[in-house]
């Protein structure tokens, strides 16, 4: 390809939108970029909405601190001004009618010990636990399995339930069947494939040094003020409501369809997405990308009064034998100090975990009812939002499921020798957004080098 006139990135989420925009930094502003959306909007589950006296994110609301993408992109946009933190305060467990701190010293909550998880599981349990270094663990190197299969019989249901499943819903709205351990869990896979002679001795050589927990970053005026600077400093030609069925090569360059002549092009999809757009163009990375499912969620969003007694803590976790149809409230206005400053209390709802589509189906109406029903379940409050907003995401996460890893290594090994063509996205490098501006830039990269 020597001069490069029009690019297409397919995909107006996060992804998408960084890849148009180092597309645009590398070649140039003679190049006409497009964007294509199927959705009548950018930014996919990045989405910010006023509720009460200002901005709240329905969608992602935060990136783990500790990775360098997202403020050094807000940095380059000259919005590190929006940089903000969290309070600092520890999520809950609630299972069996109560709420438990989340317990410590334990990897997604597989405990390293039975004294992580006293007063969350029963005696019996406990006695599990303790028992486990004394049975035989067989693991093949370089095997994967789901972390349930792993876990569950080692350890008992309920550290499932209680614990696993929990925090399995608070990353990938997946369940510890849907998970596998090599993809999610990687020190946890090498530790096994490392020859440990236990889970318990596997789960203690995994976990990372004790501070290094998580911190949080996130954007006083939400993901949207990102968004909007992507698109601006971009000036991209954007079509939404526009679904690409497929790409074909040209003598040089592709053929988008429904767009028609690009000299290259950058699919930032989801997965099942990928899969039909490559159906006919790389076959191989369909079939792989064919196999990747999605989990669904719905997020409602509630302006209470200011003063309500919320728990003094950043969110709750719900164990997924506690009865309930919420998976996990964020106590947004405990969790974030820029958001403790607001008029209202803002704490938001999320149902909906892989394999449960139902809520997708609900009402508004309905969906706020059982989010507060469920709130009063967990904190004994019961108030009527003065204004809530309901987002459902369809598809909203990929499931990073056993062999997941075999998935995006075939799909990268079909794409690599094709030119003018790269893949990115939740599916590729990890779920959060820092891992997906990674792969948007990657891939601009890829594309890029075919350019020059
Ligand atoms: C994509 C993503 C999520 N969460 C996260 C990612 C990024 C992963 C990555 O970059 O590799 C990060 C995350 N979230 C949580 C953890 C574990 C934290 C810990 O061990 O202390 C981690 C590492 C728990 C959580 N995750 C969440 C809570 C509850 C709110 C809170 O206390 O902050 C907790 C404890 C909220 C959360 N967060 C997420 C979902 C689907 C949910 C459920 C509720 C919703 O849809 O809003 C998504």
């Amino acid at each position: 390809m020597t001069s490069v006139r029009r690019v297409a990135v397919v995909g107006g989420g996060i992804t998408g939108l960084t890849a148009a925009y180092r597309l645009r930094t590398a070649l140039g502003p003679d190049v006409d970029v497009v964007v294509v959306e199927a959705s009548d909007r950018l930014g996919g589950t990045l989405r910010t909405v006023r509720l009460g006296d200002g901005p709240l994110d329905v969608g992602a609301e935060a990136f783990i601190g500790r990775r360098p993408e997202i403020p050094a992109l807000m940095a380059e946009l000259g919005i590190a001004d929006q940089l903000v933190h969290p309070a600092g305060k520890r999520p809950l467990i609630y299972s069996g009618n109560a709420l438990h701190p989340l317990p410590a010293g334990t990897l997604m909550g597989i405990p390293s010990s039975a004294s992580s998880v006293v007063g969350l599981v029963d005696d019996a349990t406990r006695r599990t636990i303790e028992a486990e270094p004394d049975s035989p663990l067989r693991w093949e190197p370089g095997q994967d399995m789901s972390v349930a299969d792993l876990v569950g019989g080692r350890f008992g249901e309920q550290v499932l339930h209680r614990s696993v499943d929990p925090l399995l819903g608070g990353v990938y709205s997946g369940l510890s069947g849907s998970i596998g351990v090599r993809a999610a869990l990687p020190t946890l896979a090498a530790a096994l494939d490392d020859s440990a002679t236990s889970l318990t001795a596997a789960i203690s050589a995994a976990l990372p040094p004790p501070s290094s927990g998580p911190v949080f970053g996130a954007l006083r005026g939400g993901y949207g003020v990102l968004i909007e600077k992507l698109v601006s400093a971009t000036r991209a030609h954007t079509m939404l409501g526009t679904s690409v069925t497929s790409i074909r090569r040209e003598s040089s360059g592709w053929h988008v369809d429904p767009i028609g002549s690009v000299d290259a092009v950058v699919l930032a999809v989801p997965a099942p997405a990928l899969a039909r757009i490559l159906s006919d163009a790389v076959p191989a990375a369909a079939a792989a990308a064919a196999e990747i499912e999605l989990a669904s969620a719905v997020v409602v969003a509630m302006a209470l009064p200011h003063d309500v007694a919320l728990p003094d803590n950043s969110g709750v976790l719900v164990a997924t034998d506690a009865g309930l149809e919420t998976k996990a409230f964020t106590l947004s206005s405990r969790k974030w100090t820029h958001l403790a400053e607001r008029s209202v209390s803002l704490v938001r709802a999320s149902l909906g975990r892989f394999g449960d589509t139902r809520a997708l189906d609900w009402t508004d109406e309905t969906l706020i009812d059982v989010a507060r029903q469920d709130l009063r379940r967990v904190s004994g409050i019961d108030v009527d939002p003065s204004a809530s907003v309901v987002q459902r995401w369809r598809g909203g996460l990929p499931q990073y499921a056993p062999g997941h890893l075999d998935r995006v290594a075939a799909i990268s090994a079909a794409v690599a020798d094709v030119d003018g063509l790269a893949v990115a996205g939740a599916w590729s490098q990890g779920v959060g957004v820092p891992a997906c501006v990674s792969s948007a830039t990657r891939a601009a990269a890829a594309v890029c080098e075919v350019a020059r």
